[in-house]
């Protein structure tokens, strides 16, 4: 059955940073799902009249948007959020890595991993680059809420073997075997992806990184993901541990784990080499910039990547971010460039696309999501503006969707996710 949704409808079906048209606004327009997918876009008349008899869901009281693209954020840390005073390492040794710990408790897990799908979904995510769990059984957890929920999801089991704590490491062989039963259960089935995922060269041995190389060998479609440059004692640490690295990258490079198919978080310090080896791997960055600023890891140096023709998306960060909210992610990216000495000068419609199509992209998924274009999946949120806010006002006082645009990622936090459709199905938002 086909369903029209009617309203004011923005998304970016091309990239800013090439394009100074790359929003599209439809003021009163009209969006038709069917099977899952997208079929029609354009004015709600020119839509109404190639689908007479279908039934509108009247939308018109705030904004329709792609569904939102985390490409990266941590399942066991929601309740980490807020954990101020720390940088990265001491951070992890206090406040993370314990909590991470109680993840052998499989009912903990189940509990943590409903709670973190369903915060996901409240926040308008619907495509999501996920940090599993140390634990296999907690990593199959979320596996299976993501699956419930209809999220689209790639995770993998983490995998460290040194300078965590005992609980959390593991050894290659028993790896290897725990990954083996989660990829061929999970990975491909339905919306879910496996994703092979070193925490970072600090906790990873050579015949650890030696296994995510095998696996993906052995399985040449999953994806990669990892930590990357993110604070400077933790850089000086990973250059004493691989005494022949050239930089932090070569870490991972060396072991084949730098393609298009990885997701390197954060990227705050890189040099010149390593940017120019990711331009030509085509592996992508996760930008996660409200964590940078929490746990003072320092400023994204976007116009090096930009430079250099670095691909990246936005991510939560959840727990060292400090929340899920993409829509906020997009705001701390605008002040992040703004505060730079060389920064970025970004438009709407720059943090729009951050956060739906480059992610999508990011994740080998910009022909199935991040844009509301006919033939890809109907994810699709109803964005509405808290009655009496501020936010409300300038819905109803703008007339620029750019401008209306800047207003709902500066007011993010008046703004409520309504309504997310998940491949044309409205998902429960109350978990
Ligand atoms: O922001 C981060 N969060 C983490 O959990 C983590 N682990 C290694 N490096 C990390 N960085
Ligand atoms: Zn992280």
């Amino acid at each position: 059955m086909t369903v029209l949704l009617r309203g004011l409808i923005l998304h970016t079906p091309q990239n800013p940073f090439r394009t100074d048209r790359a929003l599209e606004a439809f003021s009163d327009g009209g969006l038709a799902l069917r099977d899952g997918q997208i079929v029609a876009l354009g004015s709600f008349s020119e839509v109404r009249k190639q689908y007479p008899e279908a039934p509108v869901q009247d939308c018109r009281e705030g904004v329709l948007l792609p569904g939102l693209v985390d490409t990266h954020v941590h399942y066991p840390q929601t309740r980490v959020i807020g954990a101020m005073g720390y940088s990265l390492l001491d951070w992890l040794e206090k406040r993370t890595l314990p909590l991470e710990a109680r993840l052998s408790d499989n009912k903990l897990a189940r509990e943590l991993a409903r709670e973190f799908v369903g915060l996901l979904l409240r926040n308008g995510t619907t495509t999501a680059l996920v940090f599993g769990s140390h634990f296999q059984g907690a990593t199959a957890n979320l596996f299976g809420a993501a699956e419930d929920v209809g999220l689209r999801l790639i995770a993998g089991q983490i995998c460290s073997d040194r300078m965590l704590r005992p609980e959390l490491h593991t050894t290659p062989e028993r790896s290897y075997a725990e990954q083996k039963m989660l990829i061929q259960r999970f990975h491909g089935r339905g919306k879910l992806r496996y994703a092979v995922t070193p925490r970072f060269a600090l906790s990873a041995s050579e015949g650890l990184l030696e296994v995510c190389q095998t696996l993906l060998q052995e399985h040449p479609d999953l994806h990669f993901t990892t930590h990357i440059n993110e604070n400077l004692e933790e850089i000086r640490t990973v250059a004493e541990l691989f005494p022949w690295s050239r930089h932090y990258l070569h870490t991972y490079d060396r072991f084949g784990l730098v393609t298009e198919r990885s997701v390197l978080a954060h990227n705050v310090h890189p040099t010149e080499p390593e940017l120019a080896r990711l331009a030509e791997a085509r592996a992508a960055i996760a930008h996660c910039p409200s964590s940078n600023a929490f746990i003072g890891s320092g400023i994204f140096p976007m116009n090096r990547h930009l430079r250099h023709g670095v691909r990246f998306g936005l991510g939560s960060d959840v727990g060292g971010g400090t929340g899920f909210s993409l829509l906020k992610e997009g705001l701390m990216a605008y002040l992040a460039q703004r505060y730079a000495p060389e920064g970025v000068r970004l438009t709407p419609a720059h943090l729009l696309y951050l956060a739906t199509l480059a992610g999508a992209e990011a994740l080998g998924l910009g022909e199935t999501v991040g844009s509301l274009t006919p033939g890809k999946a109907a994810d699709v949120i109803w964005v509405k503006p808290e009655p009496g806010s501020a936010l409300e006002v300038h819905f109803r006082h703008l007339d620029s969707a750019e401008d209306l645009l800047g207003s709902l990622f500066t007011l993010h936090g008046e703004a409520q996710v309504h309504q997310v459709w998940l491949e044309g199905r409205a998902a429960p938002l109350v978990f």
